[in-house]
């Protein structure tokens, strides 16, 4: 049977409302396949905890993860996993590719030009439909 693996993935806006994209290297697992940066959640660990702890080991910045915006099951060749999509304010720092290829900022109606990891289809489907109202509070102080 196949193992199923809780990821939680930051969902980090800027003032331009741009979102950050992160190209997985051709180290890591899905290698050179788009994500939100983010990981496994260790056992016991609280999903805002464990997101905050993945950016800062994975970017040397610090977020606030805020809300969970979607989530989905999706299963892969060897495990199935259940991946958080959860939006977060970067508080400290500049997001470091310290394991990632690539980090850009893109604006959300660019996001389906990237190849993304196949679990996060629904998410970034979801970003592209979500109302104006909905979006980062950065962005609607601004209007
Ligand atoms: N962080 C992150 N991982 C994702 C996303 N979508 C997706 O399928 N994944 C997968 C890739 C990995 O297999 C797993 C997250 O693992 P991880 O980032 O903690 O660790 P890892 O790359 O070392 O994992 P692995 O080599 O053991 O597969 O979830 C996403 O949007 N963000």
């Amino acid at each position: 049977m196949k193992k199923t693996v809780q990821v939680v993935a930051a969902v980090i806006e800027n003032e331009r409302r741009e979102i950050l994209c992160a190209l997985r290297s051709g180290q890591m697992s899905l290698s050179n396949m788009w994500e939100f940066p983010g990981g496994k959640v260790k056992e016991g660990e609280n999903l805002f905890t464990a997101l905050e702890r993945e950016v800062y080991e994975e970017m040397s910045c610090r977020i606030q993860a805020q809300e969970v915006f979607h989530e989905n099951v999706h299963e892969y060749h060897t495990f199935i996993i259940q991946l958080i999509v959860i939006k977060a304010e970067l508080v400290q720092g500049v997001p470091q590719t310290n394991e990632h290829a690539k980090l850009i900022w893109l604006q959300r109606e660019n996001l389906p030009s990237l190849h993304w990891a196949p679990a996060d289809m629904p998410a970034v489907e979801a970003l592209m439909n979500e109302p104006l109202k909905e979006q980062s509070a950065s962005f609607r102080r601004q209007k």
